[in-house]
């Protein structure tokens, strides 16, 4: 039975739970102001009643109005104070005056904390996104990241708004129920009897609501994901003409998006406006009741009438609060989905030690298949510090999922990886990724300047300048800098749109050569180079050999001729390796290459 009453509890209180996960016991402070300032406003209005009673010259104390009386005679005695209209007036300018105070810390107290709510989101999903595991990041819903890193935060913040109105409408109604007791029990159970019919008009709209909810965080996810393609592809959609197909799908899509908000704002705009017509006709049948079959006196009943009619408005804007909360639950849904999402896909960082410097990594017998499917079967391979080796294969041999192991971006299903003689396992991932400098197929250029871009908005030191001229020049990219307008202050918008492919990769590579590394892997570094350009990154890899360990992969030759060892892979499998002279001995699938690409 307990047990059953807990799982009731949290089942009911999730959402309370969740938010305080966040806020901590703030929450709890925040309602308590909510409460005082409805009490105060509770206190205020009755008060009204022994007022008026007491302008009228009536202060029999028979019935619901004379118990109120009596009540407040007792205060003014405790008070030490005369009961008149003067003390009566200032009790009543008093305890709204106080509600007022109460409001201005309610809400100052609430920004305060949603805001912070807000940013612990955005912290917590930050944080979260970077210790996703390379593997499920891959994989994932880029549009999903996207919207709920962005907008779905401000939803989940109003969510947990709708959600303290709620409360607090309802600790109202609570409030007026139990002034509504002392009063006249008949009162409090026609107030009951109000709220419970609205609530069954009401609750007729509420799954409606959370449908249209749900469904709209889906078409956020899709519309942000066809928006960060548009962005992301531009150029081949302009190129080809294909924006204007593409820009239709995302007009159906949004088109969709739009219908439901409509259908959504239509829906909000029939439950707010039968709110009145409700409350009208509940307080007529009130009205109905108390004359016709209690046969009170109208004037016997006005003020409670006033308490039942503002009881019935709180009922009200519960109804809406609710419904506001829940023309957000699609929000909430999703950004818990999220953080377990990223809780149950969170990289593990296992190990503990941590490498100063990565001599050598020992790969023995490793295996990795994508579901069902085997890419890499059985390698073993030794790089050793400072020497140059290189992946070569057709297209799909498993090059690139070899190097994300050796950059610990991937976890093998089978195999050992010695760093140093170190399971790879018993090592900080932070600090071994440190170690390493990686330049991927497409290539990464952010939106700043090309000094920032470089040394990931290092301070403009001499010494730091200094480093930065020397990555530039290593990477060849130094007369193309110092020959722009603003020279390294040029900013590189849009993803480098405004550089040509070699400039973008030379840019990457200087930013790896500003680090500190050992290990520099190179992802086809040289595929979108002309023959000048290639010779240069050619000559500055060859000035790198020895000086950094280089993992390379590469279609083109004349950049690994001087590697001290070719890797030649085969659906997963190194079929032949040595250096450049001694593969073409070896293999004639090499030799072949070398043919084509005339060395
Ligand atoms: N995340 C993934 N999920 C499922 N399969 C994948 C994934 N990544 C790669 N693959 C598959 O694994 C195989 C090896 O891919 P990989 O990218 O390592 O090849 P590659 O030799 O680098 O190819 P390329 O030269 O074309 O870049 C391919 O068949 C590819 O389709």
């Amino acid at each position: 039975m307990l047990n059953k009453i807990k799982i009731f509890i949290v089942k009911k209180f999730d959402t309370l739970y969740y938010f305080y996960k966040y806020i901590g016991n703030k929450i709890f402070i925040l309602l308590v102001f909510n409460f005082l300032y409805v009490l105060m406003d509770g206190f205020g209005l009755t008060m009204f009643i022994p007022l008026l009673q007491i302008a009228d010259g009536n202060t029999n104390t028979e019935g619901a109005n004379g118990r109120l009386i009596e009540y407040t005679s007792a205060l003014f005695q405790f008070l030490h104070l005369p009961m008149n209209i003067i003390t009566m007036l200032l009790l009543i300018m008093l305890l709204f005056s106080l509600k007022a105070l109460f409001t201005y810390f309610t809400m100052a107290y609430q920004a305060v904390n949603l805001e912070t709510f807000v940013k612990k989101i955005r912290v917590q999903n930050t944080l979260g996104l970077s210790s996703l595991k390379f593997s499920e990041f891959v994989s994932s819903d880029i549009g999903r990241l996207q919207n709920t890193l962005t907008g779905e935060a401000n939803n989940v913040v109003n969510a947990c708004r709708s959600y303290i109105e709620t409360i607090k409408n309802a600790m109202v109604v609570f409030v007026y129920l139990g002034f509504a007791f002392f009063m006249d029990w008949k009162f409090s159970l026609l107030v009951v009897i109000g709220g419970v019919l609205s609530n069954l008009i009401y609750r007729f709209f509420y799954k409606h609501i959370e449908n249209l909810s749900r469904e709209n965080t889906k078409y956020a996810h899709e519309y942000s994901s066809l928006v960060i393609q548009s962005v992301n592809n531009f150029k081949y959609l302009k190129a080809t003409q294909r924006n204007e197909l593409f820009n239709c799908r995302m007009l159906s899509v949004l088109d969709l998006a739009i219908d439901n908000s409509i259908r959504g704002g239509k829906l909000l705009g029939l439950t707010t406006s039968i709110r009145e017509p409700i409350m009208i006709l509940v307080v007529c049948a009130v009205i109905g009741v108390q004359l016709l079959v209690f046969k009170s006196s109208l004037s016997a009943i006005l003020i409670i009438l006033v308490l039942f009619y503002r009881a019935m408005a709180y009922i009200m804007s519960l109804q809406i609060s609710w419904n506001t909360y829940l023309a957000s639950i699609g929000s909430m849904e999703n950004m818990r989905d999220f953080e377990k999402y990223l809780i149950q896909h969170k990289e593990i960082d296992t190990g503990i030690i941590n490498v100063e410097k990565i001599d050598e990594i020992q790969l023995s017998d490793l295996h990795l298949s994508y579901g069902d499917i085997q890419v890499i079967k059985g390698i073993d391979l030794k790089i050793v510090k400072n020497k140059s080796i290189a992946f070569i294969g057709e297209t799909g041999s498993g090059k690139t999922t070899l190097v994300n192991i050796i950059a610990a971006l991937l976890k093998v299903d089978q195999g050992a990886i010695l760093v140093n003689s170190i399971p790879l396992n018993e090592i900080s991932l932070q600090s071994y990724r440190s170690r390493i400098g990686y330049i991927s197929q497409d290539t990464t250029i952010f939106n700043a300047d090309i000094f920032d871009n470089v040394t990931f908005w290092a301070e403009r030191t001499a010494e730091n300048i200094e480093q930065f001229l020397n990555a530039i020049k290593l990477s060849s990219i130094d007369k193309f800098i110092n020959g722009l307008p603003n020279g390294y202050n040029e900013v590189l918008g849009n993803n480098g749109l405004n550089l040509s492919g070699g400039q973008k990769q030379r840019i990457s590579i200087a930013r790896e050569l500003y680090r500190d590394i050992d290990i520099l892997i190179m992802d086809e570094a040289t595929s979108a180079l002309d023959s000048q350009t290639e010779k240069e990154i050619k000559d500055s890899i060859e000035y790198l050999q020895g000086k950094v360990t280089i993992i390379s992969i590469a279609h083109r030759l004349s950049t690994v001729k001087n590697a001290d060892v070719i890797y030649l892979l085969e659906e997963g499998r190194i079929v032949a390796s040595g250096n450049f002279e001694s593969l073409k001995q070896k293999s004639n699938y090499f030799k072949n290459l070398t043919v084509l690409q005339g060395m």
